[in-house]
């Protein structure tokens, strides 16, 4: 078994800043003893040093180390059409992500799609994520097997609709109920593979495809759920109109018994007061994908409105609707977003940043006893962010005055050009060897 002091600075948050003022950990020169994949212990470099003087030590001072990001919405067939820019959501949806999605239906094309996606994921310092998978069933077994490949964390399903998307995207409850429970006995829970049932949007499931999503769950104990809520004013209308019945939007899916502490649902720029409470209730996640939000014109997410209602909030970067993979940008632009509501919106500190891009990831998934902090019995999920020598981020981080100085320029200024390591379950997953700028 492989032991390795890594030397670093590094930050995490061990709880959550918006409940502990002092969540934020950071060592300037901290180390990590990891063994066999795991985190052993934690502390300064001098202390586990002089407790373990034979264990061989990586250096990595001069950059951050950070838990590996989560992201807890991101679509498998959209990484290449992203940037679709100038569209509200119903167009955006029939110009540019439909067509590409029905591609997949070639397992050949969706084989190249998934190395390209979970590439992305890894390149951007992503090691768990949330996966709206594809309409196909031989697309999907593509993207787990890439993930497997690779040794991204994925929790991903088959994307179900019956309605109002193309003919080729559509199946019935029966296929439906039988593609997923057929998928869940091939990946969930098999290596880090995980399960989520996925109808796309109530918009295109009828009542009888999320009841086919409501027996897997039901069937499944342990499986996840998502879905997309409240995201477009005119989506939303359309619903309304769908699900005369329904009080609300999150209506139509606790009907069929498909909102619980698995569950994660995305955007919800528009939430009523009741929704927001019933989501509290149900323990269930709001993913929140900022830039997704600004590019599609969807709204200002009411940050406010979910942490005082009690509402888990996780970050996503909503590929292809974003911008791309990295959760840097997503921190800060949800922190420019929330600064320009102006009295409505969280003043997000660093601390907060960080801990939406990895802790508040695994809560909503269940995985936080494995994943998204650097504490003792966890596995060793990390990224590490060492800016090329010349690049303004460099400068900002060799004159910092503090960790938390540097980790604020890293979400200010950071891309997935400066994540230069990531592991995962203590497995290097990605390298990038520094660039020289002139
Ligand atoms: O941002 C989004 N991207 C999508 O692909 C999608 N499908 C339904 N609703 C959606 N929202
Ligand atoms: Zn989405």
């Amino acid at each position: 078994m492989t032991t390795t002091l890594y030397r670093a600075t590094y930050l995490h948050t061990p709880s959550s800043p918006f409940i502990d003022a002092a969540a934020l950990r950071a060592e300037d020169d901290g180390a990590l003893l990891v063994e066999g994949g795991v985190i052993r212990a934690v502390g300064g470099y001098a202390d586990l040093r002089a407790a373990h003087p034979d264990v061989p030590v990586s250096d990595l001072r001069g950059g951050l180390l950070l838990p590996g990001f989560i992201d807890t919405h991101v679509h498998f067939p959209q990484v290449r059409v992203i940037g679709g820019l100038g569209l509200p959501l119903l167009d955006w949806l029939e110009q540019c992500a439909l067509p590409e999605e029905a591609r997949m239906a070639d397992a050949a094309y969706a084989r190249g799609v998934a190395r390209d996606f979970v590439g992305g994921l890894v390149q951007a310092g992503t090691t768990t994520a949330l996966v709206f998978g594809s309409h196909f069933a031989g697309a999907v077994d593509e993207l787990f097997t890439e993930a497997t490949r690779v040794g991204l964390r994925c929790v991903s399903g088959l994307v179900v609709s019956d309605r109002l998307l193309r003919g080729e995207l559509h199946t019935t409850p029966q296929r439906a109920y039988d593609e997923g429970r057929a998928l869940i006995g091939r990946w969930h829970g098999v290596g880090r593979s995980l399960y989520a049932v996925t109808p796309r949007f109530s918009l295109s499931a009828s009542e009888g495809v999320l009841d086919a999503c409501g027996a897997l769950m039901q069937e499944f104990g342990d499986v996840r759920f998502t879905s997309h809520i409240n995201e477009n004013t005119r989506e939303i209308e359309v619903v309304r109109g769908l699900f005369p019945e329904a009080r609300d939007y999150l209506g139509t899916y606790e009907r069929a018994g498909l909102v619980g502490r698995r569950s994660v649902l995305a955007h919800n720029v528009w939430p009523t007061d009741r929704e927001l409470g019933a989501m509290a209730e149900h323990r269930c996640t709001a993913a929140h994908c900022p830039c997704s939000n600004s590019a599609l014109g969807s709204g200002f997410f009411p940050l406010r409105r979910h942490l005082d209602a009690g509402v888990h909030v996780s970050l996503g970067s909503d590929v292809g609707g974003g911008t791309g993979f990295s959760l840097l940008k997503e921190g800060l632009q949800a922190h420019f977003m929330q600064n320009l509501m102006g009295e409505g919106g969280v003043d997000l500190s660093p601390a907060h940043l960080l801990y939406l891009a990895t802790l508040a990831g695994a809560q909503a998934l269940g995985l936080e006893g494995q994943t998204g902090s650097f504490e003792v019995g966890k596995q060793f999920d990390a990224v590490y962010l060492s800016p090329a020598p010349g690049t303004p981020l460099d400068a900002v981080f060799r004159h910092a005055s503090s960790a938390e100085r540097a980790l604020a320029a890293a979400f200010a200024t950071g891309t997935p050009a400066d994540v230069t390591r990531v592991w995962i379950g203590g497995a290097e997953v990605h390298t990038r060897s520094t660039r020289q700028t002139a």
